[in-house]
Order: structure tokens, then sequence, then C-alpha cells
């Protein structure tokens, strides 16, 4: 089969993807250790893709349990070039309302208990996460909102919280009052960051579930309500899904973002310094730009 070129990471409520031909759920294992799940790979309208269920089937992973980076290594050994991630989202604001989808364009990472990078000791790297998204990937994820009858909001700041409890009122009050964020959720980073280290272009579907725990005509956040507006929602991103391909067909040799050459001036160690036993697991990560592929 040929290489998927779009993966697709579904989050709560999205554990597959229908109408692919030639399906067959793969084991990849990588050198981050297994990912989520076995990978759901097949064509939708003759376009190779690839789907991952980041808590794996039947939701058994928490967020912190996650393995980001066997995720992302995972879709980049399989030859996936964009990834669009679907995550649900509890939300700050009255206008982007459940149901709603927000394609993200920002982070505020307070997350703590996850590896964040596939670089470190012996192979030390620094990438730009100033815009941590793709334009040209969330455009494409705007318009296959639109198609499938959506309401999206283009931009949003995701506030990625540790979990897996919810927000306090006080924590939902400083999030929206004073920092400025959008939308919340459990597992937008390090998976943004992950991608931007791995050179694949990455565009994530927020879709909104609920209005966590600040808003007064609301009750807070329990997962109930998610899974109520999930019913709904994972129908729409499954629709979403469905578009991607009619609009992927030509994908330009080069990102105009620039996310596919990531790592061009990121390196900082020295070759003859570098650990050849964290070089040889970057390989498909870095492989460009480390000389081992
Ligand atoms: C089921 S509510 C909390 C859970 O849902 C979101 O998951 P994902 O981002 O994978 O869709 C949120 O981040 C939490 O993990
Ligand atoms: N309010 C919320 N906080 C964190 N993650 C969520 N996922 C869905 N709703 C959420």
């Amino acid at each position: 089969m040929a290489h998927p070129r779009i993966g697709v990471i579904g989050g709560s409520g999205v554990y597959q993807i229908e109408g692919l031909a030639d399906a067959e759920w793969r084991q990849v294992e990588t050198p981050w250790g297994w990912p989520s799940d076995e990978i759901l790979t097949g064509r939708l309208d003759g376009i190779a893709m690839a789907f991952l269920p980041r808590h794996g089937r039947g939701h058994v992973l928490a967020p912190s349990e996650v393995p980001f980076r066997a995720n992302i290594d995972a879709l980049k050994r399989l030859g996936v070039t964009d990834v669009v991630a679907v995550s649900a989202c509890g939300s700050f604001r009255e206008d982007m309302a459940p149901g709603d989808f927000v394609i993200v364009d920002q982070y505020i990472d307070r997350t703590f208990a996850r590896a964040k990078s596939f670089f470190g000791s012996g192979c030390v790297a620094h990438v730009s996460l100033a815009h941590p998204t793709c334009a040209r990937l969330s455009d494409a994820a705007v318009q296959a909102a639109e198609m499938a009858g959506v309401t999206v909001h283009r931009g949003g700041t995701y506030l990625a919280m540790e979990g897996p409890q919810f927000s306090t009122l006080a924590e939902s009050r400083m999030y929206r009052e004073h920092w400025g964020a959008d939308i919340i959720g459990m597992t937008g980073m390090p998976e943004a960051k992950l991608a931007r280290e791995a050179e694949l272009c990455y565009a994530s579907v927020a879709m909104v579930t609920d209005y966590d725990c600040w808003h007064p005509g609301h009750d807070a956040v329990d997962v109930a309500a998610v899974i109520r507006t999930l019913t709904l929602n994972s129908a729409n991103a499954r629709a979403l899904v469905a578009r991607l391909p009619a609009l992927f067909g030509d994908r330009p040799e080069v990102c105009p973002c620039g996310c596919d050459r990531a790592l061009e001036f990121a390196l900082m160690t020295a070759p003859e310094r570098r650990d050849p036993a964290l070089v040889a697991k970057l390989d498909a990560v870095a492989g460009r730009v480390l000389g081992c592929r």
C-alpha cells in the first residue's frame, strides 16, 4: 500500500474512522515504545490515510499515560506528513458553544508529567513554536468543517492541563479572565510540540463539549456532559475527516509554513559530540537532518 500522507489522531469519542478501503490495523513499534494502539491504515477516496486513537480503542489511557512520542514517531515512520488531531475540549468563551469546532492556533502548556521532546542529552535541538500549528493544514480543516456543516472558529488558544481531574473554579477563572485562553483540554500538548520536532504539519480540531466550570448558567463539567455532546460531535468529526482527502489532493512539495523544515537550524550539539544511541533513535523523526536516512 502507498505510504499514508494524512494521519488522523482521534481523541475522546473518536476511536475509529469509517469507510476506509483496504482497512488494516497495523502494529508499529518505535524507539520510544508502542503507540497508544495499533494504527488503522487504508484509503479514503483513493487517498492513503492512517488513524490512531489517542487513548487506545475503548479509551484505556489517561491523558498523562498517552505515549505522545511513540504516537508521533509511528505516524512519521509510516510516511505521514500531515497530522489532523481531533480533541474534545471545554470552552472559556460564550460564543464557542458546545457542538462548535475550534481550529487551534495557539497553546498554553500547563502539563508537567510528560516527556515533551525527542531531543536531549547527546542531541540537543530547539525548534520554533511561535506558530505551533500549520496554517495550510488548519485552513483545510476549516474548509472540511464548513463542508461538514459544523460551526467552526478559525483560531483559538488551547490551554493544555495535566488532568485527569477537571479544573477548579479558581483555575478556570484565571485561565479565562487573565490568561486569555479560549478552550481547555488535556492532550494538545506535548502532541503539537512533538509534531513540530518531527517536522510534521499539524492541525488541531478541538470539539467543544462543555463550558468547563466558570459559566454561571451551566453546571460544572463532568464526564456525562462531555459524552452527551461527544455523541453528536463525533459524527461531525467523522464527517470532517471524510472531507479531508478531497482537500489534500495537491499537497505542495514544500510546506509554505516551513513545518517540514523545522529542524533545519535547530540542532545545537556538535556532530562529534552527538550520542550515537540517541541519534539512532531519531532515525524517523530527524533522519533528514542527522543524515541517518
Ligand atoms: C472525556 S473528558 C476529558 C478528556 O477528553 C479530552 O480528550 P482528547 O483531548 O483526547 O479528546 C481531554 O483532553 C481529556 O483527555
Ligand atoms: N472542561 C474540560 N477540561 C479539560 N479537558 C476537557 N475535555 C473536555 N472538556 C474538558
